[in-house]
């Protein structure tokens, strides 16, 4: 099939590149003329794990191709894939769509002929039928242009294996067996076949799902970290108490890492906008559950921030923390909402020097956190350090013999936000090891 994807970000690009590999013609869609270049050349212009591979690969063969031109895309396919952002409006709890319109809004006039129109973007729910609306009022096919919803659940560095394997496939429509129905069955053809739940719904069940699912894993995650803080108070382990738990199939291992909580540039957006959206329907009620999900995870940070203080006798001017993580999570140069980095400007607007490391975010750090320190080797990171925090778990940083870094410190005391770096091995090699939610 020829199909494009409007928006070629993190969701975006992925998209566009696992649709060629399944054996789509692709043309992704960017509004941003150097991302566009990037990805001609076959490169991400962000690192996501095999991306770099399977760009290269299909715009060697001319399957997958990018361009800046709403006229191209609206041309090239009558299948089109909408992926733009829809960040959390600054200072407010909602969703802010301009970007989602506006490309609806460009694409629109260009629609001569019968097309589908899919968006793949996190919403709140109830923006289907004005996505629609535009479509229609806009666009000379009229309502011949139909509207599907296909909420996307993968991950940052699984984003790969989670498009071309999902755990399972929502696909919202306005009305049942629908020419748009029958156009995305056999654009996932392969993914269906191979036996992936497919939940074919409507255009508000699939919109309230992506939201739905994003609140329970923040909260899952919130909730290990709020009986971190109950462990804090009874000396007692998190770590142990999450294994315990999830051994019950009921509850599951699976995301419920205690540590510092979640942040990118998702979780912490869409528990907000689903928060925001459920209280403007008059649900208000049924969101207690999810605001203290959200205070739970802002308590983390700040439990972080008080235990450096603790452990730099509450004196944080003039003192040398070194943080080792600035993505959201290993594996991603994501910085949105990261955690390690609120952390780290917050010490810092104390009075703290700070020093970051990160194998792969620093440059995304550097542009959004400029009065920061920055520095690519971890080890040389901690010299003269009175304090190094370990804020974002990447495998390097667990790798680090403590022995190879006790003589450079100024004092060998650790705070370990993530709670994976072994305390036995730290503490023997002379270091004072803290961590959330464990003695
Ligand atoms: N990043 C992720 O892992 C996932 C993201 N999502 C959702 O997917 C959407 C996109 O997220 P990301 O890819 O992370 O954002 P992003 O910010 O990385 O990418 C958005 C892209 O859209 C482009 N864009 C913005 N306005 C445009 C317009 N009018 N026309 C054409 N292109 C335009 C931007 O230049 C950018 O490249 C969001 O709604 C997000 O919540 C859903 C599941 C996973
Ligand atoms: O809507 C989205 O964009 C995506 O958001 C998350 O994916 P992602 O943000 O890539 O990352 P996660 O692996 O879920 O981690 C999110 C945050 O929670 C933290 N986390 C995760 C899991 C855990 O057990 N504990 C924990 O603190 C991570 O460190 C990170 O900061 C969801 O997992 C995806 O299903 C969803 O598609």
């Amino acid at each position: 099939m020829k199909l494009t994807v409007v928006g070629c970000g993190y969701l975006g690009a992925t998209h566009a590149a696992c649709m060629a590999e399944l054996g789509h013609e692709v043309l992704g869609m960017d509004s941003d003329m150097d991302k566009v270049a990037t990805l001609n050349s076959g490169k991400a212009p962000f690192f996501e794990r095999d991306l770099d591979e399977l760009l290269t690969k299909h715009t060697a063969t001319g399957s997958l191709k990018f361009t800046a031109s709403y006229a191209e895309a609206a041309h090239f396919a009558d299948l089109h894939f909408i992926g733009v952002g829809t960040p959390q409006t600054p200072g407010e709890d909602t969703y802010d769509l301009t970007h989602l319109y506006s490309a609806v809004r460009q694409l629109a006039p260009r629609l001569t002929g019968p097309a589908v129109v899919v968006v793949k973007s996190t919403v709140p729910v109830g923006t289907a039928p004005r996505v629609r609306e535009l479509l229609h009022e806009v666009a000379p096919a009229g309502d011949r242009v139909e509207v599907a919803w296909n909420p996307e659940f993968l991950r940052e560095s699984f984003a790969i294996e989670d498009t071309l394997r999902p755990d399972r496939l929502v696909l919202g429509f306005e009305t049942e067996h629908t020419w748009a129905e029958t156009m995305l069955r056999k654009c996932f053809e392969r993914i269906i076949e191979s036996g992936t739940p497919t939940i074919v719904t409507d255009w508000a069940t699939a919109e309230l799902a992506k939201g739905a699912a994003n609140s329970f894993l923040a909260t899952k995650i919130s909730f290990i970290n709020a009986m971190a803080e109950l462990c804090e108070k009874s000396d007692a382990d998190v770590h142990q108490l999450a294994e315990i738990l999830g051994h019950d199939a009921r509850i599951g291992r699976r995301g419920m890492r205690p540590g510092l909580g979640f942040g990118g540039g998702c979780l912490p957006k869409d528990l907000r906008g689903f928060i925001a959206q459920a209280a403007k329907l008059g649900a208000e009620a049924t969101t207690g559950i999810l605001r203290e999900a959200d205070a739970v995870n802002t308590r983390r940070r700040e439990a972080v921030v008080s235990l450096a203080h603790e452990q730099l006798d509450s004196d944080l001017a003039g003192k040398r923390i070194t943080v080792w993580g600035a993505a959201f999570k290993p594996n991603t140069d994501d910085i949105r909402d990261s955690p390690a980095l609120a952390v780290a400007q917050k010490l810092h607007d104390l009075g703290a020097t700070v020093t970051v490391t990160d194998p792969k975010a620093l440059d995304n750090a550097r542009k959004l956190h400029p009065e920061l320190d920055y520095i690519e080797d971890p080890i040389a990171a901690v010299q003269d350090a009175d304090l190094l925090l370990h804020l974002t778990e990447w495998a390097e940083f667990g790798h680090i013999d403590p022995r190879r870094l006790a003589r450079r410190p100024a004092q060998t005391v650790v705070i370990d936000g993530r709670g994976t770096l072994n305390p036995d091995t730290w503490r023997r090699a002379g270091w004072t090891y803290r961590a959330l939610g464990r003695p």
